[in-house]
C-alpha cells in the first residue's frame, strides 16, 4: 500500500481525489486542507489540517506520513482575489509549492491552469509558450518552474474551467452558478468571447490518477474536449435543467470586466493525455447529465 498526500482536499478537485484514491485499496490517503475537514465522508482516509504557507507544518506533515506521492491541488484559485492580494497569492501558490518540494522526494503532481497562456491563439498544446496575463496565471508559471527544477520525479496537470457538484461550495463553478441564479429568477450577464474546454471534475480526478499510477512525468493537458464559450455552456445548462434562458444577457469584454484579465481564447488540445495516459473525458453534455444525476 502506498501513501498519497492530497493538498487542497476541501476544494472542488481535492474532494474527488480523496474519494477516488480512498476507494482504491492500493492507496493510503492523507488529505490536508486549511482548518477542519469539510468533506461529507470523513472515513477511509486521514485528514490533517495544515496551512500550506507554514513551512514547519508542511515539513512535519510530510516527515510524519512519508508519502510516496503528492498531488498538490491546494491553491488560491480566485483570479480576482489573486490580482488584489498579490502577496497572499504568491505565498500560497508559489512559496507553499516550494515548501512541499523541499520537504519531500515523493512523485510530485502539480495542478496548473490554462491561465498560464495569454489566450491569443488557443486551444493550446503542452509545448506552447506560456505568457500569463493575470497574477494568478503568473503565480502558476512560477510554481511550474519550481516543479520543473525539482529533484524528485514530477508531472504538471494543467486544466480548464472545472465544474461539478461540491460538498462544500465555497466557490461556485459555471454550472452551479448559472443553475443557481436562473432557478432564483435572477438575471445574469454571460460572456460570449471567452473560449474554454470546460472540465468535469470527475474526469480531472481520473486523469490525475492515471498520471500517478503510470508515474508519467512531464506536462499533461487534462480538460474537456468541447471548445465552448461560457454563453454556450450557460445555454446548455438552461436547456438541461429546463430553466429560463431569457434571464441570460449575452455580454463581451467591452461591457463585462473583472479585476483580473482573462485570456480570451484558451482551451486545450488533449491528444497527448489521450494517447499517453488513456485519458477519456466526457462531453460537456454528458458532464451536465452527470451533475444532474448527482443533484437529484
Ligand atoms: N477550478 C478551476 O476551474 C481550475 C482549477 N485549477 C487548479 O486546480 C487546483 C484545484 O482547483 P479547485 O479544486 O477548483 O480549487 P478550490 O479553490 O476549490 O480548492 C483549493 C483548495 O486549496 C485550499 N487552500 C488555499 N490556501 C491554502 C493554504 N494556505 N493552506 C491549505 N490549504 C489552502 C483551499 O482551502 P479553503 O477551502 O479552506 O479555502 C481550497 O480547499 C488548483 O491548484 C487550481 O489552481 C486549474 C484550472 C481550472
Ligand atoms: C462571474 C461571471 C463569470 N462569467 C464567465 C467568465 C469565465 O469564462 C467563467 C468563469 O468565471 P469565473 O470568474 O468564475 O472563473 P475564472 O476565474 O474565469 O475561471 C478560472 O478559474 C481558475 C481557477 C482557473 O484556473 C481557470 O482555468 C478558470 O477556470 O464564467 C460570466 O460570463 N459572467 C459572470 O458574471
Amino acid at each position: 500500500m502506498k501513501t498519497i498526500l492530497i493538498t487542497g482536499s476541501n476544494g472542488l478537485l481535492g474532494q474527488y481525489l480523496v474519494q477516488l484514491f480512498s476507494e482504491d485499496a492500493a492507496w493510503q490517503v492523507v488529505a490536508t486542507g486549511k482548518g477542519p475537514n469539510r468533506l461529507r465522508r470523513q472515513s477511509g482516509y486521514t485528514y490533517e489540517a495544515a496551512d500550506l504557507t507554514d513551512q514547519e507544518a508542511i515539513a512535519s506533515l510530510i516527515a510524519k506520513h512519508q508519502p510516496q506521492v503528492i498531488i498538490h491541488s491546494g491553491a488560491m484559485t480566485q483570479a480576482d482575489d489573486c490580482e488584489r492580494n498579490k502577496d497572499a497569492c504568491r505565498d500560497t501558490n508559489v512559496t507553499a509549492t516550494k515548501y512541499l518540494l523541499e520537504a519531500s522526494v515523493a512523485f510530485f503532481l502539480f495542478l496548473s491552469t490554462d491561465f498560464v497562456f495569454d489566450g491569443l491563439n488557443g486551444p493550446y498544446r503542452e509545448d506552447d509558450l506560456v505568457n500569463p496575463i493575470s497574477f494568478y496565471g503568473s503565480s502558476k508559471v512560477l510554481a511550474e518552474r519550481a516543479v520543473m527544477a525539482a529533484r524528485q520525479p514530477w508531472a504538471i496537470a494543467r486544466t480548464v474551467l472545472v465544474y461539478g457538484v461540491s460538498d462544500d461550495p465555497k466557490r461556485s463553478n459555471i454550472i452551479t452558478w448559472v443553475k443557481g441564479n436562473l432557478e432564483q429568477g435572477k438575471s445574469i450577464k454571460v460572456v460570449d468571447d471567452q473560449w474554454r474546454t470546460p472540465t468535469l471534475v470527475q474526469d480531472l480526478a481520473i486523469g490525475c490518477k492515471l498520471i500517478v499510477e503510470q508515474q508519467a512525468t512531464g506536462i499533461y493537458h487534462l480538460s474537456g474536449k468541447d471548445l465552448m464559450t461560457p454563453y454556450d455552456m450557460a445555454l446548455a445548462v438552461a436547456e438541461h435543467f429546463s430553466l429560463d434562458a431569457s434571464l441570460m444577457e449575452r455580454v463581451n469584454a467591452d461591457t463585462f470586466t473583472q479585476p483580473a484579465k482573462r485570456p480570451a481564447r484558451t482551451g486545450f488540445v488533449i491528444d497527448k493525455a489521450v494517447k499517453d495516459l488513456g485519458f477519456a473525458p466526457r462531453s460537456f453534455k454528458e458532464g451536465i447529465e452527470i451533475v444532474k444525476r448527482q443533484l437529484t
